[in-house]
């Protein structure tokens, strides 16, 4: 059977930047378009030319290579002509390759917020879309309110979109734009409608968490243009997420036998990558559950998930985790059984019996120390050190003596009130007693400088060591509260790891999982490969 083509139509640049708390700048605006040609949506819409200055420079040029170069804007304003209106004339004389305009489909809406008649907005329509086609722009209209506005009005909703298509316009797309139509009834009112269904889009808000469903309804009752953003952002709850939409349409049966969407196997592979580079970009952590792409997607705690997941991988993965770049992860906590454990530790180099007596002393550790405060499914490495502990692979590479630190407030040579924050620590390595001093702009810092100073004969190879990031929260312990400090740490090789550190007291917990950190690098060179028998 031939598959028919579904066009996938990208509004993270327009919608998207109608987001609470997300500004784009011009350079992001050109890292976006990168990101989207990689990921090979059809259409990139980058925003309203002539609505600020960013928009207006992001036209001044052509910035797709492949993908069709979209400009939003409003049809032209009551009482004015086309050629009259500089707002429609900013989106002609923009580089865009097409222009998107915006247009209400219900006609309440039209008396109440534009004050004209139903009639004169549909010949402002018609007259706004024949001088784009004109202009050589391909033309898209997003029928803003339609879904609303055909539950009040059908007739004039469908008048809408028809005089839209005769007009010329290549897509009429569908919007949901408060965002509040039910999966249902989408399928039903897109069925409905008498047109050519072939050019007709969808564009879903997510103010009831079903954008995708609704997209999805859409597509089965016969839409073809799917309008979306990254990671779901848009206006209020946002937009349908093209994260979801995609390996959706690619990889579920219904929709990957029937369609085709342009993005080949490979790129599905990419599109975890893209997905956390965005978010990068928005300097924002990614959502450990989005589907598909969160880090959670293909993860599991459950010992009693991990047992069958080791016979299986189906049996609690929808998709492979490969087909969309992602990673199967099997953690370890105090829902863990033996299973998780032998998962990790396999990960890690070490093969263990499901036998092996050792494996029921470190499960118990691990859930002993859960209770107290520990959590290793975000410290893998600090799970690592606990198992070659248990399994007596751990060298002892070097031994804290003693640390202390202390702050003192005081004035400094012109009269300012400075805070100086200072560590020593002293270790022993093999047979050298090394005492170390720093000053740093915190006790935690201070005691990581000074760790670090002089750590003897490994001191070479801790020189690539970075901490990245330092997670602080508080435990109700049950006889008080407890502090749970989590580390993250890089290298020159670009390895990431966490280490966790529990304490009452907030600079032994950081020490702890200082401590760890080092360890677990050292290990990285150092480590026996082999299990004492
Ligand atoms: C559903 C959506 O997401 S639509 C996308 C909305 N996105 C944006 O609005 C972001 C960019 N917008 C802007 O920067 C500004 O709103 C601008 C530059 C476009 C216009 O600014 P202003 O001229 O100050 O107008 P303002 O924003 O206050 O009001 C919109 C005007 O457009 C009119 N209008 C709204 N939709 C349409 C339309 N489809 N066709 C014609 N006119 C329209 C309104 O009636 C209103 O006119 P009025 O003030 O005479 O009543
Ligand atoms: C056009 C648009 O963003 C909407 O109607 O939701």
């Amino acid at each position: 059977m031939t598959k028919e083509r579904l066009y996938l139509f990208d509004t993270t640049l327009r919608d998207g930047a109608q987001t609470a708390g997300i500004e784009f700048s011009l350079e992001d605006k050109i890292s976006v378009t990168a990101l989207l040609e990689d990921l090979g949506v059809d259409y990139i819409e980058g925003g309203y030319p002539g609505a600020n200055v960013v928009d207006t420079e992001f036209f001044s040029q052509k910035r797709t290579r492949r993908a069709t170069f979209t400009a939003f804007g409003m049809t032209k304003r009551a009482g004015r002509s086309v050629g009259n209106d500089p707002g429609v004339q900013a989106l002609l004389d923009s580089r865009a390759d097409a222009t998107c305009f915006v247009a209400k489909a219900w006609d309440q809406q039209v008396v109440l917020a534009l004050g004209i008649t139903p009639e004169e907005n549909l010949a402002a329509l018609a007259e706004t879309i024949k001088a784009g086609v004109e202009a050589g722009k391909e033309v898209l209209v997003d029928a803003e309110h339609f879904f609303d506005g055909y539950k009040s009005n059908p007739g004039y909703a469908a008048s809408f979109v028809e005089t839209a298509l005769q007009a010329g316009a290549r897509w009429v797309v569908l919007c949901d734009t408060n965002g509040g139509t039910m999966p249902f009834e989408i399928e039903d009112i897109v069925r409905a409608l008498p047109v050519d269904h072939a050019r007709l889009g969808i564009h879903a808000h997510d103010d009831t968490g079903q954008a995708v469903a609704n997209t999805l309804a859409a597509v089965r009752a016969g839409v073809r243009h799917i309008q979306g953003t990254l990671n779901g952002i848009g206006e209020r709850c946002g937009n349908a997420n093209l994260m979801t939409i995609i390996p959706t349409l690619a990889l579920k049966p219904g929709f990957a036998d029937r369609f085709e969407i342009g993005i080949d196997a490979a790129r599905l592979h990419d599109i975890t990558r893209i997905s956390r580079t965005f978010d990068e970009l928005l300097n924002r952590a990614p959502s450990r559950q989005a589907p598909y792409v969160g880090s959670s997607a293909f993860a599991t705690k459950a010992g009693i998930h991990a047992s069958a997941l080791a016979k299986d991988p189906s049996t609690y993965e929808h998709v492979p985790p490969e087909s969309v770049g992602n990673e199967r992860s099997v953690m370890v906590s105090q829902q863990a059984g033996k299973s998780n454990l032998l998962i990790t530790l396999k990960r890690h180099g070490i093969e263990l019996a499901k036998d092996d007596p050792r494996l029921d002393t470190l499960l118990r550790h691990v859930k002993e120390r859960e209770a107290r405060g520990y959590s290793y499914d975000g410290a893998d490495a600090s799970f690592v050190l606990l198992a070659r502990k248990t399994l007596g692979m751990l060298p002892e590479f070097f031994d804290v003596e003693n640390y202390r630190t202390s702050v003192e407030r005081r004035h400094n040579a012109r009269g300012e009130q400075i805070a100086v924050t200072e560590a020593v620590v002293k270790i022993r390595v093999g047979d050298d007693l090394l005492m170390s001093v720093a000053e740093g702009n915190g006790p935690i810092n201070a005691l990581d400088l000074a760790l670090r100073k002089d750590l003897g004969k490994y001191s070479d190879q801790i020189g690539d060591l970075e901490l990245v990031d330092f997670k602080v929260r508080i435990l109700d312990g049950g006889t008080g509260a407890v502090t749970r400090v989590l580390v993250e740490s890089r290298d020159g090789t670009g390895e990431r790891w966490y280490t966790v550190g529990v304490s009452p007291n907030i600079i032994d917990a950081s020490f702890e999982a200082l401590y760890e950190s080092i360890t677990y690098k050292l290990l990285k060179t150092e480590a026996p490969a082999q299990i004492p028998a």
